[in-house]
């Protein structure tokens, strides 16, 4: 974990020409989920954080964009591909414990992720900021996906989560994996299990970088809460969408400062 830790940390100080290489604008225009950069600009009042971020498709294996993933330093590629057959036997081990704590079958939520089923690693860079007091590293939302394996930074804190409206710091520490729902598994569960809101703050001493792996679903998968959990007096909460759909909706929402999936519940 350190070794790819500290791998990104040398992408992310070479200088911006040569990690422009990887950009996420194409032709320093048109944004495109993948690569090297910021989030889109909707708007010109919108709000952008602190941070740099590499975002890239790992999963499925044979749809990998090589082209955004960076060749130096050059063990980066396979540091990653290990990193990612890590987090899948994590992410499906997680997934059969929840699906038992539901009372489903044991398979029924690993078996909703079809070869087709996207994993993203996005590692965020968080530069020290002269004011942290004026913006977030990362403002408050909650991840799309079913699963997010974040791996945070091991001395710099930042991650704060938000429960009964406060928020709460996440302690930093070495080799510590934060797991954390993301949307689809609340509407999966049909809201038995929350994706919670947090956020990251920026501080003026310190560089951070975090390490985000969502697990999402097939663009075509329809997401819906599952029918064993729903009888009479417990219908569905939760509108039935295809992921693709979802998270058209869920970008949009993001860079607003919104959530997509108050919009989806019943
Ligand atoms: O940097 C962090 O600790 C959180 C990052 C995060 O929430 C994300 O990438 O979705
Ligand atoms: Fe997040």
């Amino acid at each position: 974990m350190d070794d790819l830790i500290n791998a990104s940390r040398e992408f992310f100080h070479l200088p911006l020409e040569e990690k422009q290489k990887c950009s996420n604008l194409i032709d320093g225009k048109h944004f495109q989920v993948e690569g090297y950069g910021n989030d889109p600009v909707a708007s010109k009042d919108q709000t952008l954080d602190w941070l740099d971020r590499l975002h890239l498709r790992v999963e499925p294996e044979d749809e990998r964009n090589l082209v955004h993933w960076p060749e130096h330093p050059n063990s980066f590629r396979a540091l990653l591909h290990e990193y990612t057959l890590t987090c899948k036997r994590i992410k499906d081990r997680i997934l059969r414990a929840m699906a038992k704590a539901l009372g489903l079958n044991e398979d029924y939520i690993v078996t909703q992720f079809s070869n087709k089923a996207p994993s993203f690693a996005r590692f965020n860079y968080y530069p020290p900021c002269p004011r942290p007091d004026l913006v977030f590293g990362v403002k408050p939302h909650s991840d799309s996906g079913v699963l997010t394996i974040l791996l945070m930074d091991k001395d710099v804190g930042g991650l704060q989560v938000l429960r009964d409206g406060v928020w709460h710091n996440v302690p930093s520490s070495p080799h510590r994996l934060l797991i954390n729902i993301g949307d689809y598994m609340e509407i999966m569960s049909n809201g038995i299990f929350k994706s919670p809101v947090h956020r990251a703050v920026t501080n003026a001493g310190k560089e951070r970088i975090s390490l985000a792996m969502f697990h999402g679903l097939d663009p075509e998968k329809e997401i819906e809460p599952a029918a064993a959990l729903l009888h009479e007096k417990q219908p569905a909460r939760y509108r039935k969408m295809k992921a693709k759909e979802y998270l058209a909706g869920f970008y949009e929402h993001f860079c607003r400062g919104t959530r997509f999936i108050d919009s989806v519940k019943i």
